[in-house]
C-alpha cells in the first residue's frame, strides 16, 4: 500500500483551521471543500488520459483528455458528502456511486447501510472520499466492495489518517495483487481509547452537518 501525506502549506494551513474546535459548521464545510481539491490534485496524478489533438486558431496542439471508462468517485456517507463537490469540481467528467457507512461506537465496527454503485468496475480507476481513516475499519470494507466489483486501481482520499488505520488497511492489502493508495493532508499521532483520531478534529460527521 503506498500512502502519500501532502506537503504544501496551503493545505497545513487549512488544515489547522478545519482542526479548531472554534471553526463553526459552515467554515468547516468550505475548508474541508478546499482541502479535498488540493489533495485531489495529488491523487489524480496517474489518473488515465488518451492523446488528443486540437486545433487551436493558429495551429494543431496534441494534448490529452481524460480516457474512458472514467473515473468513479465514491463518498462515504456521512461524512465522505463534505468532500463530493471538491473533487468534482477536478474531475467533472467523473461518475458518481455512494456507500452508507457508520461505525458503531461500541465495537467500532463499520456497518454498511447504503450501496449504489456500478454492478461492473473492471477497467474504473476508483476514488474513495472519506475524512477519517481512524481504525481503518470503514475503508477497508469500502474498498472490498469496490474489488467485488471488479476494481483493481483504487484511491482513497482522506484528511486525516491515524497510524493505526495505515497499519490495518497495509495488513488487510498486503497480498499486493491489487494495490490502494492512501492520499492524505496529515498522519496523525494515535486513536484514543474510543478510536477517534488525537489530535484529529472530532467528529468530522457531527462537525460537517451537525450532531444526530
Ligand atoms: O476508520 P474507522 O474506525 O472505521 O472510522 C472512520 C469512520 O468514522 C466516521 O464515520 P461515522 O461512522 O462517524 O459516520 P458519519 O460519517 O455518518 O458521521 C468517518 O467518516 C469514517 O467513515
Ligand atoms: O476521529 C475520528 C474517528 C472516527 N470518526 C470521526 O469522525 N473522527
Ligand atoms: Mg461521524
Amino acid at each position: 500500500m503506498e500512502t502519500l501525506v501532502v506537503d504544501h502549506p496551503l493545505v497545513a494551513h487549512k488544515l489547522t483551521t478545519l482542526r479548531d474546535v472554534r471553526t463553526d459548521s459552515p467554515t468547516f464545510r468550505r475548508l474541508a471543500d478546499e482541502l479535498v481539491t488540493l489533495l485531489a490534485y495529488e491523487a489524480t496524478r496517474d489518473v488515465r488520459v488518451t492523446d488528443v489533438t486540437v486545433d487551436t486558431p493558429l495551429a494543431p496542439a496534441h494534448g490529452v483528455r481524460l480516457a474512458r471508462p472514467v473515473p468513479l468517485v465514491v463518498p462515504i456517507l456521512r461524512a465522505g458528502l463534505g468532500m463530493l463537490d471538491g473533487m468534482t469540481r477536478l474531475l467533472p467528467t467523473a461518475e458518481v456511486g455512494f456507500l452508507g457507512m457508520i461505525r458503531d461506537e461500541s465495537t467500532l465496527k463499520a456497518q454498511t447501510y447504503a450501496t449504489r454503485l456500478p454492478e461492473d468496475l473492471s477497467g474504473r480507476q476508483c476514488y474513495v472520499l472519506d475524512p477519517m481513516l481512524a481504525t481503518g475499519g470503514t475503508l477497508a470494507a469500502a474498498i472490498h466492495f469496490l474489488f467485488d466489483r471488479g476494481a483493481r486501481d483504487v484511491t482513497a482520499i482522506c484528511l486525516l489518517a491515524a497510524p493505526e488505520g495505515i497499519a490495518y488497511l497495509d495488513e488487510a492489502f498486503r497480498s499486493g495483487d491489487r494495490p490502494i493508495r492512501v492520499v492524505t493532508a496529515a498522519l496523525d499521532e494515535r486513536l484514543n481509547e474510543n478510536g477517534y483520531i488525537v489530535p484529529g478534529l472530532g467528529d468530522a460527521g457531527d462537525r460537517l452537518y451537525g450532531v444526530v
